[in-house]
């Protein structure tokens, strides 16, 4: 089965339960900042959130410079915002908290 993206009111219901993070419309993305006390602890989140990517076979496009990690989320598979997107962002805040 392939992954379908979001319906327009699925999409809606997805950005008001994820009010950290920025909707991208162009790329049919949500993108989020995170900055850390320091590297270590900026690279020990992004461990965290490599084995939810692995695990999940779904994976974030991001980047880090020292303290802060730029995460974009979106389905290529999808051509867009999907529930593994949501899913994704869900676990990463609960990785955060
Ligand atoms: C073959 C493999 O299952 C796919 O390429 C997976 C891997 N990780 C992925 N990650 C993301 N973000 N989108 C995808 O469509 C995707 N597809």
């Amino acid at each position: 089965m392939p992954i379908e993206a979001l319906t327009d009111e699925e999409r809606a219901d997805a950005l008001d339960s994820l009010p950290d993070w920025d909707y991208d419309d162009g790329r049919d993305a949500i993108s989020r900042s995170f900055t850390f006390p320091d590297f270590s602890a900026a690279f020990a989140f992004m461990t965290r959130v490599a084995l939810y990517a692995e695990k999940h076979d779904h994976h974030p496009e991001w980047s880090n410079v020292w303290n802060r990690v730029d995460i974009l989320l979106t389905t290529h598979d999808a051509g867009g915002l999907s529930h593994r997107d949501v899913a994704m962002a869900e676990a990463i805040e609960a990785l955060v908290e």
